[in-house]
């Protein structure tokens, strides 16, 4: 039985198509990313799936439960992390964790045993009696996703886990994460605009863009499916470069000022007979260099745009804003 099994999954706000009739599964044991630009319907997909939103139609399992009929059991076997923070931060990090605990009726020794073990999981057992508003952001994250993993669910939703924090606080993060879907099994299905995360963490990846799935497979595959590798050579006279490059491996070339950039499979193979035909040719050679595509040349090639960066800082700033106010 898969973990999550969607099909034609849709939800309207009036006239908008947030999610627009997307279908995937998930295997259990796997970290799924679905990775796309702020507004691209990511958070409308996991909340459906969570059943706190209710989908215009199609429809979507979850453990084996439907996310409309069997409401309660989805419940029961998730857990959720989502991006605006639920901690109480009057209370130490124990305190929160004990509370959760017994709103799920988990009985006294088991509650503290699991209490325990998970603080340890994700690093907080030495500062667990600190008041939570003494947490940096990286910790109130690792509270979260251990308060989230209490009631021992099988599936893990995590909302931008690692949203609006500093790249080493990021780095910890995704070690735990990778910790606990090793560790402990859980099949873990994140959000995130980040590329590195999606690229670091993922089995596997939906690119999500308005509303439906543009692309779906590993993170490797969805490289390769672009075409190899990535071959920028700065020349003089780019334009003979392009001309001079009609071998049946080259799968695209651009033209810029003053380079070329060409994708092409085994580049390492090929660029000795290229840099001979140059200087054959008498085309000088300024720089060259050979990359292997990332997740944004992906999503560069299904969307014809890029992931913007700061489409993420404005969201993260709405977010500080909203946090500011509540206290
Ligand atoms: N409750 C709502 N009412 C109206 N429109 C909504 C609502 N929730 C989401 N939307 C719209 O649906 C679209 C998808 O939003 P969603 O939050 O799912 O995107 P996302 O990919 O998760 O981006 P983000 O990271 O910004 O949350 C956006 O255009 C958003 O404005």
């Amino acid at each position: 039985m898969p973990a999550i099994h969607a099909d034609t999954l849709t939800k309207s706000f009036g006239d908008l198509v947030a999610v627009d009739g997307i279908s995937f599964t998930i295997e259990s044991g796997e970290i799924f990313g679905l990775l796309g630009p702020n507004g691209a319907g990511k958070t409308t997909t996991i909340s459906m799936l969570s059943t706190m939103q209710k989908p215009t139609s199609g429809t979507a399992t979850v453990n084996g439960h439907d996310i409309v009929t069997g409401e309660d059991d989805v419940r029961k076997s998730i857990g959720i992390v989502f991006q605006d923070q639920s901690l109480d931060e009057e209370l130490t990090a124990y305190e929160n964790m004990d509370f959760h605990g017994r709103l799920y009726r988990i009985a006294g020794e088991e509650r503290r045993e699991r209490i325990g073990e998970l603080l340890a999981l994700v690093g907080l057992e030495d500062r667990k009696d600190d008041l939570v508003k003494t947490y940096s952001g990286g910790m109130r994250r690792r509270l979260e996703i251990a308060r989230g993993l209490l009631h021992e669910p099988k599936v893990l939703f995590l909302d931008e886990p690692t949203l609006g924090l500093d790249p080493q606080t990021r780095n910890h993060l995704w070690d735990y994460i990778a910790r606990l879907n090793d560790e402990k099994g859980i099949t873990i299905i994140l959000t995130t605009h980040y590329m590195e995360e999606a690229d670091r963490l993922c089995d596997r990846v939906a690119i999500i863009d308005r509303g439906t799935i543009v692309a779906l497979d590993t993170t490797e595959n969805l490289k390769a499916s672009i075409g190899g590798d990535v071959v920028t050579i700065a020349s003089p006279d780019p334009g003979a470069i392009a001309g001079l490059l009609t071998a049946p491996w080259v799968s695209g070339i651009e033209r810029h000022d003053g380079s070329v950039t060409i994708r092409m499979q085994d580049a390492d193979r090929h660029i000795p007979g290229i840099v001979t035909d140059l200087h054959r040719g008498g085309i000088g050679i300024t720089s060259l260099s050979v990359r292997k595509p990332t997740l944004e040349d992906v999503f560069l090639h299904y969307t014809g745009r890029t992931i913007r960066e700061e489409e993420a800082s404005g969201k993260e700033a709405m977010r500080m804003f909203h946090r500011a106010g509540r206290r």
